[in-house]
């Protein structure tokens, strides 16, 4: 588990190479960290490209702010991952295009929410959740997110965008990276006769790549 301070530099690193690479725009975005003393996570109304480690919202294991502007109003929604996935550190919410984009589709299967044409997707998170649109910040979205979290670490909030939780920092981030590259994949393949993977090809990648 990582201390306050390292969090910190290690959110500040990888938030801004997610903004530099246009994963996020404006303040629209939220991410923490689980420490050996609570939390670290991005202040609410905070840009990725712009932040100030003395002003990360430093949390306590109860939640409580201790350092820090107020924390992202999404915190519920992040625990509901650490609630569910206990061996998880690190929580990234974001609006990325294309992820964004197909939460706005009509979807088939819930449960399965991102078709599979490669492996990288099920090797780095499984099948993704689909859960209803909630307000950002309602209790409502952090209890949809609770009920499919334990199965799912990476979901798809309906009409929002993206989350993914992660058992490291890095983990996490490339997780949400691959569930990007999917959604676009998914659109530029629309209206091809593109080959999925099949259940057996997807069975062997779960057996082979689940929890490495
Ligand atoms: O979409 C929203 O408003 C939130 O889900 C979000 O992405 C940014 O919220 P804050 O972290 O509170 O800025
Ligand atoms: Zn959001």
């Amino acid at each position: 588990m990582l201390d306050t301070a390292s969090a910190k530099q290690k959110l500040m690193a990888f938030a801004e190479s997610i903004f530099n690479r246009g994963l996020t725009a404006g303040a629209s975005a939220n991410m923490s960290i689980k420490t050996d003393t609570g939390w670290v996570i991005t202040p609410t109304n905070s840009c990725f490209g712009f932040l100030d480690a003395d002003r990360l919202s430093v949390l306590d294991q109860q939640g409580n702010l201790i350092s820090g502007d107020k924390p992202s109003k999404e915190f519920l929604l992040h625990k509901a991952f650490y609630d569910q996935r206990p061996d998880d550190t690190c929580v990234l919410h974001l609006h990325s295009t294309y992820a964004t984009a197909l939460s706005c589709l009509p979807c088939a299967n819930t449960s399965d929410a991102v078709p599979s044409y490669t492996p990288y997707l099920t090797m780095r998170l499984g099948a993704i959740a689909l859960v209803p649109y909630f307000a950002p910040g309602d209790v409502a979205l952090a209890d949809a997110v609770y009920e499919v979290a334990a199965n799912h670490p990476g979901v798809i909030m309906a009409n929002h965008g993206p989350i993914v939780s992660g058992k490291t920092v890095e983990s996490c981030v490339f997780g949400m990276e691959e569930l990007e590259e999917s959604c676009k994949l998914a659109f530029k393949l629309k209206g091809h006769q593109a080959n999925l993977l099949s259940k057996d090809n997807i069975a062997d990648l779960k057996a082979k790549f689940a929890n490495k």
